[in-house]
């Protein structure tokens, strides 16, 4: 069992049009919504896969109770922790070229005894000795950044390894605090955790062992049509594919997050799942999760001990 935590999960609308004119009144072709949320996101593509996942969240308003009716059809058991504010409804515009764009909404506010009420449905679920927590996304005002390092500490009090995807403050409070067993930043998100820009797969292995070098176990960069690379202490690898057209690419790293804690044997093995799901993802519309016969591990190239010359847009 993997318990997924999402401070601030929303419902992903997702508008297809031709071209985006701004400023214009654009007509949508097709519409989407799922169950949205990094950690939602995470739990829906386990349980595509018939692993066991469950999603705690604060929930709130008529479209909190949407978000968990979504969730259960989605096959995927909520825990949901009632909020006085509405859940937030995040909206995609994206065009027939695959040109993306996303406007997240802010997510109400979390009063602390609503924040302690989360915490404590993480620490409920964290009894049943899980394999792993999840916690990931953004955090909603009133959560505070230090929420992912109480996470932590909570998770570490009952031996569970936690996994965090999240970025700006919270993810810097959580990796200096250490304690984590990984975490997933696309490359701005690590750019901005070590304060310079990445360009080659050196500047990627250096910041994320810079990471490791705080207490975290291993990170896994996800570099969007360049693939990822996998760094821990005993080694580094990369996996990509040949290029592909994306039909939306929300979400696509929560894939392959969830890809890589499905994955099993070596950490090239590992990664390969982990870029094979991310990979489907963008060939699926809205935030939509890649089944089994969806995947492509064949396509999926590891090379362990990557050129650390090589620019990241080289790979
Ligand atoms: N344009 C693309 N072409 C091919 N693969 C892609 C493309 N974009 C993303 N991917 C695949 O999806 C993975 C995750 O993408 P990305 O790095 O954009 O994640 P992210 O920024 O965390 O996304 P999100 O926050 O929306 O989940 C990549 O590692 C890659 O395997
Ligand atoms: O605003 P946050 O919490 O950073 O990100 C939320 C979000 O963009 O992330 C998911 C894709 O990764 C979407 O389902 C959701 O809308």
């Amino acid at each position: 069992m993997i318990v997924t935590v999402t401070p601030n999960p929303s419902l992903d609308r997702a508008l297809d049009v031709e071209r985006l004119e701004v400023g214009e009144v654009n007509r949508a072709h097709a519409a989407h919504v799922h169950p949205g949320g990094k950690g939602i996101n995470v739990a829906r593509a386990l349980a595509r896969h018939g692993l066991a996942a469950v999603a705690v969240v604060p929930a709130g308003g008529a479209d909190g109770a949407r978000l968990v009716t979504l969730l259960g059809e989605h096959g995927v058991p909520a825990v949901p922790v009632p909020v006085a504010g509405d859940t937030r409804t995040n909206v995609t515009l994206v065009e027939a070229d695959g040109v993306t764009t996303k406007v997240n909404a802010p997510g109400p506010r979390l009063s602390d005894a609503e924040v302690d009420a989360l915490l404590a449905a993480v620490e409920d679920q964290l009894t049943s000795a899980p394999r792993a927590v999840v916690a990931a996304g953004s955090l909603p005002a009133g959560a505070g950044d230090a929420f992912f390092v109480r996470l932590a500490g909570l998770a570490g009090r009952y031996g569970v390894p936690l996994v965090l995807d999240t970025s700006g403050a919270p993810l810097t409070r959580a990796v200096r605090a250490g304690g984590l067993s990984l975490v997933k930043p696309n490359e701005d998100e690590l750019a901005e955790l070590v304060g310079r820009d990445l360009v080659t797969v050196g500047d990627v292995v250096a910041a994320a062992r810079e990471v490791i070098a705080q207490g975290t176990t291993a990170v896994l960069v996800s570099l969007g049509a360049h693939g990822a690379l996998l760094v821990r202490e005993d080694g580094t690898w990369w996996a990509g594919g040949p290029p592909l057209v994306p039909l939306s690419t929300v979400g696509a790293g929560d894939s392959t997050l969830a890809g890589y804690l499905a994955g099993t044997g070596s950490c090239a093995d590992r990664l390969r799942t982990a870029v094979a799901w991310g990979r489907a993802a963008v060939l699926l519309p809205g935030t939509e999760v890649p089944g089994p016969d969806q995947l492509d591990l064949d396509a999926v190239r590891v090379v362990e001990t990557p050129d650390p010359h090589l620019a990241l847009k080289e790979l």
